[in-house]
Formats: C-alpha cells, structure tokens, sequence
C-alpha cells in the first residue's frame, strides 16, 4: 500500500508532517509520501521522506509566468506528482501534457478524477497510477471506501479496462487504518489523504494510525 499525504495549502508544519512520515514509512512496511505545496518542496525532500508536488503544468521552460515546472519541482527533489487534483482541475489537453512534462522530468504520476468514466478517460493517457476521489466526500468525516465502495470498485474496473499496467488508488475522508484496509480490499494499491494528517493535533499519532492494520 503507498499513503500519498496531500498537505493542500492546510497552515500546517510541512517539516513536522515529513519527518514523522519518513519515520513511520521507516519503522513499517508502507510506502510514504508527503505532497507539499511548490515552495515547500525542498525543504521537505530534505528530510528524507519521499516528496511529491501537488500539480505541475504542462509547459517546459519559457516565457511562462507563475508556471511551476515539472523540471524545477524535480531539481527541489520531488520524484512525483499529482495532477488534475479535484482542487487544481485541468482540461484534458493540458492533463496530457502535464503527464508528458512529468515523465520528461522523471516523476512518477498520478492523476486524480472525480468519478470511474473519468478514470478510464485518464488511464488512457498512460500515467503511472490514477485515484478517484469524489469532491463531496473530501475534506468530510466518512471514508470513501465505506461511503462509496462501488466507486473504488468501478474505478479499479475502468482503468484495467483500458490499462492493466495503470495503478488505482482513492482517496476522501480517509482517516484510520480501518479506512485504508477496506480501500485496499476494494482494490485500491494506494490512498490519497490530506486533511486526517494535515489537520490532526498529533500527525504522528494519526499516520501510526494509518498504518497500524497493514
Ligand atoms: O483531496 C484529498 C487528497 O488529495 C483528500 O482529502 P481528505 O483526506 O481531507 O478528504
């Protein structure tokens, strides 16, 4: 199972929320990483835990203003990212193009939609994994997995319809290590999570949690 730790703009201490995932990626057997926003990235790379960027765009180097590139989130130490997060929607032609930049960049991607019709429509453009996370569920108390089981469900079924090789994972409400199991007997290989860590009094406490039933 792989926990991608989404920090959104949360006020929260990205170096706090890093070394506490890099530790307990360490002490167990899950794959951790921490997604801070752009201007974070360095720092949290530099603690050893694995670091992704919460979006990239399409372009290369040029005359783009306020872009943040694939090229330049990698060289601050990211070996992954998001993209088309339900909070940073993109058109399709620029999805494309995000995951292009990504790979001639090195990283590892995932990208996000709402719903199974858009994780087949995604999975056809070849990125490492795709997630499906339903808008209404993030941020809020109740898991995915048992709001929505059918959803991870459908959504594992349109991606191996268009691409066996395409990892699926989901994420929403996710808050324990109970959430993650039943994620995982779904069918989900991974889990994106924000507001359970990012927003926790103790971050430590709820990513031990996390991880307790694996
Ligand atoms: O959007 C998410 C992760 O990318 C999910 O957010 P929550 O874990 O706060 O529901």
């Amino acid at each position: 199972m792989f926990i991608v730790v989404n920090l959104k703009a949360y006020p929260c201490d990205p170096i706090e929320v890093a070394t506490a995932a890099r530790d307990v990626a360490d002490t167990s057997d899950v794959r951790i990483a921490v997604s801070p926003q752009a201007a974070d990235i360095a720092r949290v790379s530099e603690t050893g835990v694995e670091t992704w960027a919460q979006h990239v765009d399409p372009n290369g180097y040029g005359s783009h203003t306020g872009s943040t590139l694939a090229e330049s989130v990698a060289e601050a130490g990211a070996v992954g990212t998001l993209v088309n997060h339900s909070e940073k929607r993109l058109k399709l032609a620029d999805i494309d193009g995000a995951v292009r930049a990504a790979e001639r960049a090195g990283l590892e991607t995932c990208v996000c939609a709402n719903n199974p019709a858009q994780i087949g429509a995604v999975a056809a453009l070849g990125p490492d994994s795709v997630a499906v996370e339903p808008p209404e569920l993030i941020g809020g108390d109740v898991s995915v997995a048992t709001a929505d089981p059918g959803i991870v469900e459908d959504a594992v079924a349109a991606a191996a319809n268009v691409d066996e090789s395409v990892d699926v994972y989901c994420g929403a409400g996710i808050s324990s290590g109970e959430d993650v199991a039943t994620a995982g007997d779904l069918g989900a290989t991974g889990i994106l999570l924000a507001s359970g860590v990012a927003k926790a009094d103790d971050p430590r406490a709820a990513l031990e949690n996390l991880v307790a039933p694996l």
